[in-house]
């Protein structure tokens, strides 16, 4: 099963000159997606996580099932303003002005390991952020998982732990 022959390329979106990697035909296969799900499970179970942070919003279609197949628990890394109660938050630069994810106070205990996961890994930026947020509540972070990565935008060299990735592009 080669999960490339199920993410389509879409060029020119969002903008002019960016070719789009998009999940949707790999989430209507359901044997592709079970596959993905069981690769990323299978890479991230050695690391024994306590709980996965899912980035929002494509971060949590990968997260929530790979969640319940290692059984542990599952939190949600969202976009400013949009969790309940009290929240921790982390600013980041983009490549133009800035953005901010909040993770619940108390959703991650001290000294529990949790893995990051997304669904695509560019410049890295996104998954810093997340990897920072979680480092000041507490958590420790073990490793990260993504279906995609954009080899080409190095990503990885801001990042300090071990990311599993499944299908590598370098344009
Ligand atoms: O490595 P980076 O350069 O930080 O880019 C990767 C991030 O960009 C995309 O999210 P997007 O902001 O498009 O949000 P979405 O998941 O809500 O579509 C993707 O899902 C990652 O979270
Ligand atoms: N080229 C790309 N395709 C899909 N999602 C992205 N997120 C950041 N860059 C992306």
């Amino acid at each position: 099963m080669n999960i490339k022959d199920h993410i389509r390329e879409v060029p020119d979106f969002p903008k002019p000159g960016i070719l789009f990697y998009d999940i949707s035909t790999l989430l209507m296969h359901p044997a592709a997606w079970r596959h993905t799900v069981e690769q990323l499970a299978e890479a991230m179970a050695p690391h024994k996580p306590d709980l996965l942070a899912g980035i929002e919003s494509r971060g949590f279609l990968v997260s929530a099932p790979l969640a319940l197949k290692l059984g542990c628990g599952f939190i949600m890394l969202r976009k400013k303003g949009k969790l309940p109660g009290a929240t921790v938050k982390h600013s980041y630069d983009l490549e133009y002005g800035t953005d901010t994810i909040e993770i619940q106070e108390g959703a991650v205990q001290p000294g529990q390991k949790v893995v990051l996961v997304d669904d695509l890994l560019a410049t890295g930026g996104t998954m810093a952020a997340a990897a920072h947020l979680i480092r000041k509540v507490g958590g420790v972070v073990p490793a990260a998982a993504c279906i995609i990565e954009l080899t080409f935008l190095n990503g990885r060299s801001k990042l300090d732990m071990p990311v599993t990735t499944l299908a590598q592009y370098d344009v």
